[in-house]
C-alpha cells in the first residue's frame, strides 16, 4: 500500500515516516522538483524536520499526478494557504485527508471548502502532534475525524504503530477547528510568556482559551468529547506549553518586539487570528481572546493593550 503524503514540511515528512512504522510505503511529494531531488538524496529534510532520516519505503517526487496514480486517498499536508491551489489539481474521486490547522481564505473550514470543490471523501487529521517528536517516534496519539467510515478507518490503518494511536471520530468539525482556535490560543500563550506575565497568567489564558473554544465549536455543532479530547484540549496543552510550537514561539517573539518569523516555517495562527475573529464576529460570536490575538497580530493593539483588555472585561461567574 503506498499513501500519497501531499507537502513536504516538517509534519509531511514526519507522517511519512509514520507510515512506514505503520508498514506502509509513502510518497512524499514536494512541489519544487530542485528540493525533490535533494530530498530524495540526502533523505534528510534539513530544512523542515533535521535529525530525521527518510527510511527506505518513503519516496520523493515533484510529480503530482504520479504521486497519486491509483491511491484511494492522500494526505494533505501543505499550509492552509496553499490546499485550494492543491486541491484544484487533484482528481476528485481522490479521498482527502486533510491535515492544516488552518482556514479556508473565506475564514470558512477547509473540509467544507473541498464539499465545495467536489471532493466526496473528507477526513480530518489532528491531533498534539508535533512532527519533531512524531518524526523521532517517540509515542504519541492522533484523531482522524470524517462521516466517511470507511476512509477513517483506512487512514488509522495507514498510520497507526506502536510509536502513533490513531482513533477514528465523525465529529469533523470538533476535530478541524480545534486545530485551528488552538494556534490562535498558543499565540497569546506565547504572548504571556514574552512579557513574563507568570504561570499563573498563562494557566489562566489556557483554561479561558479552553472556555472560548468550547462555546465557539458547540455552538457550531462540535461534541464536547471533541473539545476535552486529543484534538481539543490535548492539542491546545502541547501547543501551548511546548518549546517546539512554532505558534507559541512566534507570540513570545511579538510580545518582545522581535519578528515572528522563523526560518520560512509555517505559523498558522497568524493568518488564522484575523481570519477567524472576522467569521466569528460576522456569525455573531464572541471570542475574546481570539479577538485580542487578532488585533496584536495586526498591530492594531500592543500586546499590554491586550492583556488590559481581557483584565478589564465585565464582572462574571465562572
Ligand atoms: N509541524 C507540525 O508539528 C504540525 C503541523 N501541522 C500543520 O501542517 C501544515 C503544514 O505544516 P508544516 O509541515 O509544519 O510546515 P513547514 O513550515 O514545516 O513547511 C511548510 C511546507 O509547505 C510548503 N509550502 C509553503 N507554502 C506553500 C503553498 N502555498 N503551497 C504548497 N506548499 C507550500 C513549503 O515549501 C514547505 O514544504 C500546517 O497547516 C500546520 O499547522 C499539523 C500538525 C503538526
Ligand atoms: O499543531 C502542532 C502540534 O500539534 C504544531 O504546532 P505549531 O504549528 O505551533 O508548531
Amino acid at each position: 500500500m503506498n499513501i500519497p503524503i501531499l507537502g513536504a514540511g516538517g509534519w509531511g515528512t514526519a507522517l511519512a515516516v509514520a507510515a512506514t512504522r505503520a508498514g506502509k510505503r509513502a510518497t512524499l511529494w514536494a512541489r519544487r522538483p530542485d528540493f525533490a531531488a535533494r530530498l530524495s538524496e540526502v533523505r534528510e529534510n534539513r530544512e523542515y524536520l533535521p535529525g530525521v532520516l527518510l527510511p527506505e519505503g518513503v519516496e520523493v517526487s515533484s510529480h503530482l499526478q504520479v504521486a497519486v496514480a491509483d491511491a484511494g486517498f492522500a494526505l494533505i499536508v501543505v499550509p492552509s494557504v496553499g490546499v485550494p491551489e492543491l486541491l484544484q489539481q487533484l482528481p476528485r474521486d481522490l479521498g482527502l485527508v486533510l491535515c492544516a490547522k488552518g482556514l479556508a481564505p473565506d475564514g470558512g473550514r477547509l473540509t467544507e471548502l473541498a464539499g465545495q470543490m467536489g471532493f466526496r471523501r473528507v477526513a480530518v487529521l489532528s491531533g498534539p502532534n508535533h512532527a519533531e517528536e512524531v518524526g523521532r517516534g517517540l509515542p504519541a496519539a492522533t484523531v482522524v475525524a470524517s462521516t466517511d467510515q470507511a476512509l477513517a478507518e483506512a487512514v488509522q490503518d495507514a498510520l497507526m504503530s506502536p510509536a502513533l494511536r490513531v482513533y477514528t471520530s465523525a465529529d469533523v468539525v470538533g476535530a478541524e477547528l480545534g486545530g485551528v482556535l488552538k494556534n490562535v490560543i498558543a499565540l497569546a500563550a506565547g504572548m504571556c510568556d514574552g512579557l513574563n506575565l507568570g504561570d499563573n497568567a498563562k494557566a489562566s489564558l489556557i483554561t479561558r482559551g479552553l472556555i472560548e473554544m468550547n462555546r465557539y465549536l458547540q455552538a457550531l455543532g462540535a461534541q464536547e468529547d471533541t473539545i476535552y479530547g486529543l484534538s481539543g484540549l490535548g492539542d491546545l496543552v502541547a501547543t501551548a506549553t511546548s518549546h517546539h510550537s512554532r505558534n507559541r514561539a512566534a507570540g513570545e517573539a511579538i510580545a518582545r518586539a522581535e519578528n515572528p518569523q522563523q526560518g520560512g516555517k509555517v505559523i498558522e495562527g497568524l493568518r488564522t487570528a484575523g481570519l477567524l475573529e472576522h467569521w466569528a464576529t460576522a456569525h455573531g460570536h464572541d471570542l475574546p481572546i481570539v479577538r485580542a490575538v487578532a488585533h496584536v497580530c495586526a498591530g492594531e493593539w500592543t500586546p499590554q493593550q491586550g492583556v488590559t483588555a481581557l483584565m478589564g472585561r465585565e464582572a462574571k461567574a465562572e
